[in-house]
């Protein structure tokens, strides 16, 4: 059954405008006997200019949520709206053009193209869209994140961190309406990952970027507004303004 738009929660609980939402959820792998339910009736909501962390223990569907919500995967039912478009049923050919010019990825594995520098890496999206730069958007994003002077390398000429820097701006260079960020810190020494997640962050309170992260890291999560919880496929509570030590309480609570 296909829900209209109009019929979907309209005022978030986070009493914010969403960017995206899902409602109930369900993908489920497999059949009969060996199927599992990845997602079991998951309704949440991500908040225009929030960045929101999702967590949970190891096969609780954290992936999957953020597969379904990009577009990237698609549930076995219920409902995608990235903003008033609805993205499930969506043929292909569509949801590729959304995901090229209306949500930035930031994946753990950096993946840029070995052979474009990082300027050409940055500006490949708008290339594919046809879209032309915001020269001075462009600017900006250069310069904070560090990379004036590393525009003409390659990836392999740049250490993890600075290709990571290379993905965001990449992500962030279309002021997409959403940017999803799976586990952004997992192949980061601790300080590149804290400059990574705090460019996020700022990205969020002066740009008012949208962003929703996958992680496994308490410290990770504790640069989002907001924590959102996933146990066996279902949501399990969530948290504002998390701190590291109310992070792990909670993981610990759900026995991860
Ligand atoms: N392609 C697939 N085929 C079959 N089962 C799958 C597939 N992808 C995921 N699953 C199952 O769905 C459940 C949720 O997986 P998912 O990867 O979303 O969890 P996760 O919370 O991201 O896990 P992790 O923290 O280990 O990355 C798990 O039980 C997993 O084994």
């Amino acid at each position: 059954m296909t829900i209209p738009a109009t019929t979907v929660s309209q005022a978030p609980a986070t009493g914010h405008r969403a960017a995206i939402r899902a409602h109930e959820l369900r993908k489920v792998y497999g059949e009969g006997d060996t199927a599992v339910a990845a997602l079991d009736g998951v309704s949440v909501d991500f908040g225009v200019g929030r960045f929101t962390a999702i967590m949970g223990p190891s096969g609780s569907g954290k992936s999957t949520l953020m597969h379904c919500l990009a577009g990237l995967d698609t549930p076995t039912s219920g409902q995608v709206l990235l903003g008033e478009t609805e993205l499930t049923g969506m043929p292909d050919a569509e949801l590729t053009k959304i995901r090229r010019d209306r949500i930035g990825f930031v994946f753990q594995s950096f993946n840029l193209l070995p052979m474009l520098t990082a300027k050409d890496n940055i500006l490949l999206p708008l290339e594919l869209g046809s879209r032309k730069p915001d020269a001075q958007w462009l600017d900006t994003l250069i310069e904070v994140l560090g990379l004036s002077d590393r525009l003409t390398h390659r990836p392999s000429e740049l250490s993890g961190g600075q290709q990571q820097r290379v993905a965001v701006a990449r992500a962030l260079v279309g002021r997409p309406e959403v940017v999803f960020a799976d586990e952004p810190t997992g192949n980061l020494d601790s300080r590149s990952g804290a400059e990574v997640l705090g460019f996020l962050r700022r990205s969020v309170r002066e740009f008012g970027q949208t962003v929703v992260m996958v992680t496994h890291d308490p410290l990770a999560a504790s640069y989002a507004d907001r924590v959102v919880m996933l146990a066996d496929g279902k949501l399990a509570g969530e948290l504002d303004q998390p701190t590291p030590e109310s992070v792990l309480d909670a993981l610990r609570r759900l026995g991860a």
